[in-house]
């Protein structure tokens, strides 16, 4: 294919017209997956302008509530929920959708049901919002498992089945990166054409890297097989050089930057929280099945993470996931802790 005509394939391909292409792969939707894409889409464009205007519309601090995982809610987290739950209700195409802020799922009334199942974070990285660091909205799709009435066991399904996952990053651009199955895509929004435009056609994550990305501030109380991957990072024995410490605090900033630079993003068990911090459903799946399509891997510290079966919603997980090789070498780290143990 000579350069002219791939300029011509790429240069302001919209998210809308690559997702109708991609919606040739999928005849059997005839055009409900196009339609609920757009309305994620849209959700993305309301939340990316209230983040960009929060501290001009006193959006920034405290809704004085507080959401299932016991954390106080930020005005934007609330915001940013009702953004998605009315904008995937609308869509007519979802009917059961999960999110990080609420304790329930919920289930779309009949007449507005479709057979897509969302599970989504509105604004991760909340913590971020205060002080104008990337944050983002994670979210994953799958359908429901056959055409009777949606109950949970349509959302508690392996990640290994979403059809679709995807984050949108708010931070000095707005990039959303999705996939669908085939590869990873990643597109910017162009606020004044208010499109996403390919950019980042086809991310494949580099197979190694010089990154880990941790919140050292747990080392305590991690486990052998973390303690011993950290050390390594630092204080390499075969000669390589030592990785660099990148850490936002931002599931989806963090994870972004290693999707293009490589390395490794985890998050461990420890002796406080022996299951992690990050969510099965809605940060660990999307996060994961992205990873894997652009050729990284995700690892739980037992098995694939793609491989879980949630037992509920908000069902946490231990996560290290990024370039396969980097995960190669905490694998082997739990392994050989299985082995003596
Ligand atoms: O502050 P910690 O313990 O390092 O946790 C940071 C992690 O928690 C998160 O902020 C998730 O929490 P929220 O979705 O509640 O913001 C992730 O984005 C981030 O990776």
């Amino acid at each position: 294919m000579d350069h002219a005509s791939e300029a011509h394939r790429t240069d302001l391909m919209t998210i809308t017209r690559f997702v109708l292409n991609e919606q040739s792969k999928h005849p059997e939707s005839r055009g409900d997956f196009t339609i609920l894409l757009n309305h994620i889409v849209l959700g993305c464009k309301f939340v990316c302008s209230a983040v960009n205007k929060a501290g001009l519309a006193k959006l920034i601090g405290l809704a004085g509530e507080t959401n299932v995982q016991g954390e106080e809610q930020k005005k934007l987290d609330v915001l940013s929920n009702e953004v998605f739950i009315k904008a995937l209700v609308s869509s007519g195409r979802t009917c059961i959708l999960v999110s990080e802020e609420d304790e329930e799922a919920t289930f779309v009334e009949p007449s507005l049901r479709g057979k897509y199942c969302v599970v989504f974070d509105p604004l991760d990285g909340s913590s971020n919002i205060d002080c104008g660091v990337s944050i983002g909205t994670i979210f994953g799709i799958y359908m429901m498992k056959d055409s009777h009435e949606p109950t949970l066991e349509d959302v508690l399904q392996p990640g290994k089945n979403m059809l679709a996952a995807g984050y949108c990053m708010y931070g000095s651009s707005c990039t959303l990166v999705l996939s669908t199955g085939s590869g990873v895509n990643g597109f910017t929004l162009d606020p004044s054409l208010g499109e996403f435009i390919l950019t980042h056609a086809d991310i494949k994550i580099p197979k190694k890297g010089k990154i880990y990305s941790v919140n050292e501030g747990n080392a305590k109380n991690w486990d052998g097989p973390t303690a011993k991957y950290v050390e390594k990072c630092k204080f390499p024995k075969d000669g390589s050089p030592s990785k660099s410490l990148r850490y936002i605090g931002s599931m989806v900033a963090d994870v972004h930057r290693t999707l293009l630079y490589g390395g490794i993003f985890l998050y461990p068990a420890d002796k406080k929280s022996p299951n992690g911090k990050l969510r099965v459903l809605y940060e660990v799946f999307p996060m994961s099945f992205l990873m894997e399509q652009a050729g990284g891997q995700a690892f739980t510290g037992k098995q694939r993470a793609l491989d879980l079966v949630p037992k509920n919603i908000h069902e946490r997980s231990p996560i290290f996931l990024g370039s396969y090789d980097d995960v190669e070498e905490i694998k082997a780290l739990y392994a050989a802790e299985e082995k003596t143990a």
